[in-house]
């Protein structure tokens, strides 16, 4: 599969093929039901880690701002960042930050979390690109960016390495375009 929606577009690219050859299923992880990406072995990789941080920069083009999700969204928003010479905010989840914060609570496959950013960072009409590890339920994504929209940046898109399409996470990113480099 090709990190394109379209899915004409078939071609598979060399972060895929990365992501196929590290990517560490576990079954039951964290909690029964789940099967769990683990993408350690893909960032510990350094041919796995620029192909994947090449490919998600492509989505940001012409954004000014890259928001990486706590925790492993970090490492992928700092990368995607330096390739297009933005700045990376950090969404923090709960209690990490000291106030005054501004927050959103979601759900995500396993759970609930809350995200948090400081008040006192303006995004107001910043271009954001919103960046994480995995697209699951799509809370997170949504949530990231309701937050920011929130507080006035225009969300230019959503990306991520790995989408588990049949959670439908993607339905619930609206109003963006949502990149992802390997679709399960
Ligand atoms: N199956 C999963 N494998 C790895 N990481 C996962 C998985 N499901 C959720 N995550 C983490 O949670 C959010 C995305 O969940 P949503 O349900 O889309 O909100 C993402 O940060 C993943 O790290
Ligand atoms: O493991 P993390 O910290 O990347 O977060 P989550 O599982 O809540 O997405």
């Amino acid at each position: 599969m090709s990190r394109h929606s379209d899915p004409s577009v078939t071609t598979e690219s060399t972060a895929s093929k990365n992501i196929d050859r590290l990517v560490r299923w576990a079954d039951d992880f964290p909690t029964a039901g789940v099967r769990f990406a683990d993408l350690t072995p893909v960032f510990a990789d350094a041919v796995g880690l620029s192909s994947v941080i090449d490919e998600l920069a492509v989505a940001g083009e012409g954004t000014d701002l890259v928001a990486g999700i706590d925790a492993r969204g970090f490492l992928l928003g700092a990368g995607v960042a330096l390739a297009l010479g933005s700045g990376v905010l950090a969404m923090r989840k709960a209690g990490k930050l000291p106030p005054p914060v501004v927050s959103q609570r979601y759900e995500l496959e396993y759970g609930a979390a809350e995200l948090e950013i400081p008040e006192a960072i303006d995004v107001s009409g910043r271009r954001v690109l919103v960046v994480d590890d995995v697209l699951a339920t799509g809370g997170t994504i949504a949530a990231a960016a309701e937050l920011l929209r929130g507080r006035g940046a225009e969300i230019v898109g959503a990306a991520v390495v790995l989408e588990i399409a049949a959670l439908g996470g993607r339905s619930r990113c609206e109003g963006y375009p949502v990149t992802c480099l390997k679709q399960v």
